[in-house]
């Protein structure tokens, strides 16, 4: 039976050599996850995103995973991938509505950026207008993978606060992917570390050798 607070819960959820997982996430909780390179971190979150082959349960606010339609799934759960994926020429293009203009304010995005074309826009830019385009399909999970890897200091603490603020008004959860421990004691309530395709509690000090 769950509790109302759990968000996703996984169940033996396996992916190639990641798993079998199991992992309940509360709302307004971050988990960090940390491992070595290529142990399945991405896989891991492409498979809770059901963006790759999968086996095991799952459960979204107790409803399974195998009675929600695969789109409403994969926008109630948002993955942010470690590369941005851009389809159309135009940032606009990639939204339904005009960009949050709060939340461009907080990651310190010009309103202009939003009728820029993606080609003209750094790595950093198009890494934080990802986590908006995510934001705007207003996810109850939200899976980061190393969201800030192509970031200076002071914006990665401004996307660190925007995922605060989102967690905690959207009463939403998040697993964010970084080989920074620093940065996952400060966003994470709690961290594991994926070891042999399993879960192992990480110690919040304790160092990524990736
Ligand atoms: N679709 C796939 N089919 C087969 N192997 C895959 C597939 N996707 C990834 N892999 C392999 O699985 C391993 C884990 O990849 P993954 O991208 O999950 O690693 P990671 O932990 O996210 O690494 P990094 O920290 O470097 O991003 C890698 O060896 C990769 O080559």
């Amino acid at each position: 039976m769950l509790t109302p607070s759990v968000i996703l819960s996984i169940q033996k959820l396996c992916s190639l050599h990641v798993g079998p997982i199991d992992l309940d996430i509360n709302a307004q909780q971050c988990i960090g996850l940390s491992g070595s390179s290529g142990c399945g971190k991405s896989i891991l979150l492409r498979a809770i995103a059901d963006l790759t082959d999968h086996t095991g349960k799952m459960f979204l606010k107790g409803e399974s995973y195998s009675s929600i339609e695969a789109p409403d799934w994969r926008r109630r759960v948002q993955l942010v991938p470690a590369e941005s994926l851009w389809w159309h020429s135009s940032v606009s293009e990639h939204f339904q509505q005009p960009i949050n203009q709060q939340y461009l304010s907080l990651l310190a995005l010009k309103p202009k950026i939003e009728q820029q074309a993606v080609n003209q826009l750094s790595t950093g830019q198009k890494q934080r207008l990802a986590i908006l385009r995510s934001l705007e399909k207003k996810p109850q999970v939200l899976l980061l993978d190393e969201p800030t890897a192509s970031l200076d200091r002071d914006n990665t603490e401004r996307v660190e606060a925007l995922i605060s603020t989102y967690l905690s008004t959207a009463n939403a959860a998040a697993i964010w992917v970084s080989h920074d421990p620093e940065q996952l004691t400060r966003v994470a309530n709690q961290g594991y570390k994926l070891v042999e395709g399993q879960l192992v509690t990480a110690s919040s000090h304790e160092g990524d050798q990736a």
